[in-house]
């Protein structure tokens, strides 16, 4: 939150810079992934599917590369507006990237949802890494699975690598892989940034993530988190932040028994905020109602969510 100067370096010569876009169906383990890649928290994860709503960039910097990854919610069949922007963003994110890493979950077989991925990325002249994730994880019958995968991708010349974003197993050598395919340019950013993101943006999805995370099923994807205001003073910084839902009810969840469950979304977000900005935090959460906000595009605009041209 510091208004100082900051400088890029001037890359040495055989620098290798670019933009990667990570794809994948939901719940493949994407942000998790970017995370780990740029060694901070700045993408939010749950067990809950279509967790990532906008796209945001990672900024990776080594001595001799600058990686700058765009996460783009998982690819889906679309049911409704905002489902219709989160897959036109992802499409949008292929066309301007360098690499592709495209990110299965290779604890189960390829399915219909890494098909419809497959055929999305058929026509592009980009190159594209498979990355099989979750190799941690138990399997029934690996062979299959690695099978599934080999057809999926036999009429390309895409190149596989195994890890586990969790775990870190073959992080280091997705690393490397990813720097050996991108080309050779400058900084984009200054080296110790590691997202572009504004903290007012991480603050929101910091809080949705714990709604997502304590929450019954049918309200998180129905939640969207507008920060109201914020002070700033040497000693805490004073966050008002609304939790937008579309039904009494969902209001009623997230409030809980006595304001129970708000209390502790707003205990588990302000650990997390403290962390994101190193310092003390205060925190305000107050629950609004705004009927069918994801059918609306004027409301989706209003809370961050747009069609990139
Ligand atoms: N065991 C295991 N679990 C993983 C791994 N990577 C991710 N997960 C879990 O898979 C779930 C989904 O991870 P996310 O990173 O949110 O997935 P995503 O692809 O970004 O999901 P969307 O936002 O829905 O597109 C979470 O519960 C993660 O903890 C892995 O390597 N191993």
């Amino acid at each position: 939150m510091s208004n100082e100067l900051v400088t890029i370096p001037i890359a040495p010569e055989g620098f290798k810079s670019g933009f990667i876009g990570i794809i994948g169906r939901p719940n493949v383990g994407k942000s998790t992934l970017m995370n780990k890649l740029v060694g901070q928290k700045i993408a939010i994860t749950s067990p809950v599917a279509q967790t990532t709503r906008n796209r945001l960039r990672g900024i990776l910097t080594t001595s001799e590369a600058q990686i700058i990854f765009v996460d783009t919610p998982g690819i889906h069949k679309p049911h409704h507006e905002l489902g219709k922007i989160l897959v036109q963003n992802a499409q949008a994110a292929i066309n301007t990237v360098d690499l592709i890493l495209f990110v299965v979950d290779s604890s189960m077989p390829a399915g219909g949802g890494d098909k419809f991925i497959v055929q999305l990325l058929q026509n592009t002249s980009l190159p594209v890494i498979v990355g099989l994730n979750k190799i941690d994880l138990p399997t029934d019958d690996s062979q299959l699975i690695d099978d599934s995968y080999a057809k999926l991708i036999e009429a390309t010349n895409w190149q596989t690598i195994k890890f586990s974003a969790t775990t870190s197993q073959g992080i280091e050598q997705l690393q490397q892989l990813l720097i050996e395919n991108l080309p050779t340019g400058p900084y984009y950013y200054p080296p110790d940034l590691v997202t572009d993101q504004p903290e007012r943006f991480i603050m929101a999805e910091l809080i949705r993530e714990q709604i997502l995370l304590l929450t019954r099923q049918e309200v998180p994807h129905s939640v969207a988190i507008t920060i109201e205001r914020m002070e700033e003073t040497p000693k805490i910084t004073k966050v008002y932040a609304a939790i937008n839902v579309e039904r009494d009810s969902q209001k009623g969840i997230i409030i809980g028994k006595k304001g129970s469950m708000l209390k502790e979304i707003g205990i588990q977000a302000r650990r997390q905020i403290q962390k994101l900005i190193a310092g003390d935090v205060y925190l305000e959460l107050f629950v609004k109602v705004e009927p069918k906000w994801r059918q609306s595009r004027f409301h989706l605009a209003e809370f961050g969510y747009r069609v990139e041209e």
